[in-house]
């Protein structure tokens, strides 16, 4: 990893302890008094203190249909997400090039993830214009990854990079919950509860590098694991009305439960296992707080090993397949104190249930490559 850029939509900030009255408010639903309690409930367990969204007060009251299932909404959330998406990618995407320091048309490949691609060419290629990028660079969208697609498109990253002399892949991962942001009812007050906005873009490479080029991380090795009959339990359907995501209660139990052998699985591929899971760092996707407790505890982690996912989660919330880069964000700016062991793993959780793995390593001033 080259370079990082992240960027937030302002549209709406909403500190996490004014969300439920604001958006009950805004969506007429003061009435569901019960179902305002215990989302109200579940805020106050998630770790998060403000979430950004595209939405604005406005746009929320613009649109009534976003908030009634009875009518079709889906034409005009494909019609916002179609440059709102885009461009936000390319407001991270721009931070990230400047600090790699060279020419967007350097770039060779383009990895694009996000749960709102509902058309073609999609935002993979808006952005690919916004950037200026060349007519020959090779485009990869991924949808509904959800969560893990952060951890998928640094995944297929690598492997372009590794097996491309030369090759520069730029990895855009940007969710909006604008095509899912609904009125609050009994199946989706978790994620109501949990989910931003955000893009996180990285630009990836290997060997040899240019002069301004500065390795961030190493990316050692990679596996993908699906959770055997859990299909059911974490998901994502388009309809009508948008798109609908289902959160199961077991998420967290079921991930904590096969957590440990995905990262064995991940450290025995031609890499020395370290002494102990605490000789590590940590970029954890915060798919949620209980799933972060429940990590520290199978794993016995120290304290602070998890700080940078729960920084994330606290100021920005649940980004999905977008939150991993800023959890390496926060990760490098650590590195930087002087914070960062050698070795560290990379999770990233989505439906499947799919669990990303990736040992990192933080490259010594003095490496040839
Ligand atoms: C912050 C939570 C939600 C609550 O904290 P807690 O410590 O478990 O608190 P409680 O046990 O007291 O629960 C509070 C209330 O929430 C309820 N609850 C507790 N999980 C639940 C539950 N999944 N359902 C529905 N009620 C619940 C729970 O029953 C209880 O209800 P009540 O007794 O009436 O107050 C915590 O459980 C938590 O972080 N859960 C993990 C959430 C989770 O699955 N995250 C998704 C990981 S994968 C990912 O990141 C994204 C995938 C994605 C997918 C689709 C997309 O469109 C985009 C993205």
């Amino acid at each position: 990893m080259l370079a990082i850029g992240t960027a937030n939509p302002t549209g709406m900030v909403l500190p996490q302890d004014e969300f439920v009255d604001d958006i009950f408010r805004l969506t007429n639903s003061d009435h569901l008094t019960e179902l305002k309690q215990k989302l109200k409930r579940i805020c106050q367990k998630t770790g998060i203190d403000k979430r950004y969204f595209h939405l604005t007060p406005e746009s929320i009251v613009a649109h009534p249909e976003f908030f009634d299932r009875e009518l079709p909404s889906l034409d005009a959330r494909v019609d916002i997400v179609a440059t709102a998406v885009p461009e936000l990618a390319h407001s991270a995407a721009t931070k990230a090039i400047s600090e790699w320091g060279r020419p967007a048309i350097d770039i060779t490949h383009l990895v694009f993830s996000t749960y709102s691609a509902c058309q073609a060419p999609s935002a993979d290629l808006r952005l690919a214009s916004l950037l200026g990028l060349r007519p020959t660079v090779s485009r990869t969208i991924l949808s509904l990854h959800g969560c893990y697609g952060g951890g998928r498109a640094l995944n297929l990253a690598k492997q372009l990079a590794e097996n491309n002399r030369g090759a520069r892949v730029l990895v855009a991962c940007c969710e909006t919950t604008l095509v899912c942001f609904g009125r609050a009812d009994g199946s989706n007050l978790v994620g109501h509860a949990l989910f931003g906005d955000g893009a996180g873009v990285v630009i990836v490479g290997a060997g040899p590098f240019g002069e301004t080029e500065h390795p961030l991380f190493e990316m050692v090795s990679a596996t993908q694991t699906t959770i055997p009959k859990s299909d059911h339990v974490l998901g994502m359907q388009v309809s009508g009305a948008g798109v609908d995501f289902h959160l199961g209660i077991q998420v967290p139990t079921l991930i904590a439960q096969n957590i440990e052998q995905c990262l064995v699985d991940a450290f025995s591929k031609g890499v020395h296992p370290p002494c102990s899971w605490n000789d590590l760092f940590w970029a954890v996707h915060p798919g949620g707080r209980s799933i972060l407790d429940n990590l520290d505890t199978v794993l016995n982690l120290e304290p602070e090993k998890l700080a940078a996912s729960r920084h994330v989660l606290r100021e920005y919330g649940n980004m999905s397949g977008a939150t991993i880069v800023f959890v390496l964000d926060e990760l490098r700016r650590r590195r930087k104190e002087g914070l960062l062991p050698e070795w560290g793993a990379m999770l990233a959780f989505g439906p499947g249930i799919t669990i990303e793995a990736m040992v990192l390593r933080t490259p010594s001033p003095n490496k040839k490559w």
